[in-house]
Formats: structure tokens, C-alpha cells, sequence
């Protein structure tokens, strides 16, 4: 299919270790899915494009300094390679502590971008003239600071990919996850049903589908009232929920 772009989702990441990306293209449900050509993940190095014999990719920061910047030169011409076969309308995105907090409402509407190309920064950062001139985003992941921006960008991708149609098997869902409706997930119970003298909640065992949903949503509640009422603040709740808020902050409901 010469042309044709076949993926749902497709990420360019420059970056410096490139073998690093293997950590989600070559495991799980976003490797398969990458096996699949429902997702495509492609990497620049900077290093391949530096012009001199020693492929710097590094310089040292004006006005002095501790560390070292990436050079803009490397950078611009893996960030042109990678343009060159983004699908139009795709997203420069630089992680850095800098950037706008990744949330799965974020992560949700990159998947109506037709494709992200992430850039991943080493040592202090890039220069700033590059950001200006090429980024249109930067994300985080939170208040941290990491070695690299790598682990950030393998986030974006597996959290966005996963939301893509046809990744998630129809034994997993995206729809009842934590957060897919702002709350926080349920506990989860699995074989045995007794463990260390610990049982499976008797509702779970019921077969009463209607009453396993309500217990869900409760707990669901129960425990995003008592981990992140943040969250609850800014959302929307139905009759439903209103009603067992009301409950659960009366005590009626253990
Ligand atoms: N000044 C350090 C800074 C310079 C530019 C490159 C970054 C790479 N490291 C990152 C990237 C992203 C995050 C995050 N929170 O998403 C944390 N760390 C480090």
C-alpha cells in the first residue's frame, strides 16, 4: 500500500535512543497492535544527522553554565525527516516539565491529531530558538524532571494508543477504566474466590448484572470521594451519582 497510510495512530519520536521506544513498540497491546499496522511508531535520531566527524549532537549552554544543549542543526534536520512522512496536520510535541499536564482528556483528543511527532530532549534541553520556530505543543507527564524526555513520550504513546479502535481487545475495554468517566476504577476480584481467608464481595458472585453495576459505580465513587474529590469537582454527575454521593457522605453506604 505505497501511499496509503494504513495506521489509525501514528507517532515520529526524535530521539537519541531510539532502542529505548522498544519498550512499548515491541510488548503488550500497543506492540501488537504496531504488529497489526494499527499503529505506527517510527524514531530520528539526531545523532544520525549531525554533520561533523565526531556527530556531536551537543553544545555548550551561552552564557555558561552547568551541562550541555542539544544543537539545533541535528534536531531541525531529524525533525524535517520526520515531517517529511508525518501525515499532514501532524503535532510537534516537546515533554518537558514545561508543558501542559497529560491527563486522558489530553490523551484522548491526540487521537483526532492525524499524527504526533514527540521530541525527546537530553541533557539541559534544546535551544530555544528551535522550540519557538518548530514545537506547537509541550506536555508533561507532572511536576518531575527525568534524564530524558523518552519515558514521557513511551507514556503519550501507549495512553493514546490504547484508546485508538481495534487495540484494546474485546477482553479489555477503554470505556470502564479509570478516568474514562473521571472517576476512579473499582477493586477487582478474580479466582479464587476465597484468599487468606479474604472473600470475593457477594455481589461480584450474584449474577445480578444491574446490582454488580451499582456496586461498581459505588465503589467507583466511594473511592474517588476518598482518594481525589478533586476530580469530582469537575464533573458532571448524573442523578445516579449524585444520589449515592449523598449516601456515601452520609456513612449510609460501606
Ligand atoms: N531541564 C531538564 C529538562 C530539559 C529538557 C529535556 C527534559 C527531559 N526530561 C523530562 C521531560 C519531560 C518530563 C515530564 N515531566 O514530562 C520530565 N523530564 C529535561
Amino acid at each position: 500500500l505505497i501511499g496509503i497510510r494504513i495506521s489509525e495512530v501514528w507517532f515520529g519520536v526524535i530521539t537519541l535512543f531510539p532502542e529505548m521506544l522498544k519498550s512499548v513498540t515491541d510488548f503488550g497491546v500497543v506492540g501488537k497492535a504496531i504488529k497489526q499496522s494499527s499503529i505506527e511508531v517510527c524514531t530520528w535520531n539526531p545523532r544520525d544527522y549531525a554533520t561533523d566527524n565526531y556527530r556531536t549532537v551537543d553544545d555548550r549552554p551561552y552564557g555558561g553554565g552547568p551541562g550541555m544543549l542539544m544543537k539545533v542543526g541535528p534536531l531541525e534536520a531529524a525533525l524535517n525527516a520526520a515531517k517529511s512522512v508525518a501525515p499532514a496536520g501532524s503535532k510537534v510535541v516537546y515533554l518537558s516539565p514545561q508543558g501542559r499536564r497529560l491527563d486522558q482528556a489530553l490523551a484522548r483528543s491526540a487521537l483526532s491529531v492525524p499524527g504526533l511527532i514527540l521530541l525527546c530532549g537530553r541533557y539541559e534541553g534544546i535551544d530555544e530558538r528551535l522550540i519557538e520556530d518548530e514545537v506547537d505543543e509541550e506536555w508533561s507527564l507532572g511536576d518531575f524532571v527525568l534524564s530524558g524526555g523518552e519515558i514521557a513520550a513511551m507514556a503519550i504513546i501507549d495512553s493514546v494508543s490504547r484508546l485508538a479502535p481495534g487495540v484494546l481487545g474485546h477482553n479489555e475495554s477503554a470505556e470502564q477504566d479509570s478516568f474514562e468517566n473521571s472517576l476512579l476504577d473499582c477493586p477487582h476480584y478474580t479466582r479464587p474466590e476465597i484468599y487468606r481467608d479474604k472473600r470475593v464481595p457477594e455481589v461480584l458472585l450474584s449474577g445480578n448484572h444491574e446490582k454488580i453495576r451499582r456496586w461498581r459505580l459505588e465503589q467507583s465513587l466511594l473511592r474517588t470521594l476518598q482518594r481525589r474529590p478533586d476530580l469530582l469537582e469537575q464533573r458532571e454527575l448524573s442523578e445516579e451519582e449524585a444520589q449515592i454521593i449523598q449516601e456515601l457522605r452520609r456513612g449510609q453506604l460501606i
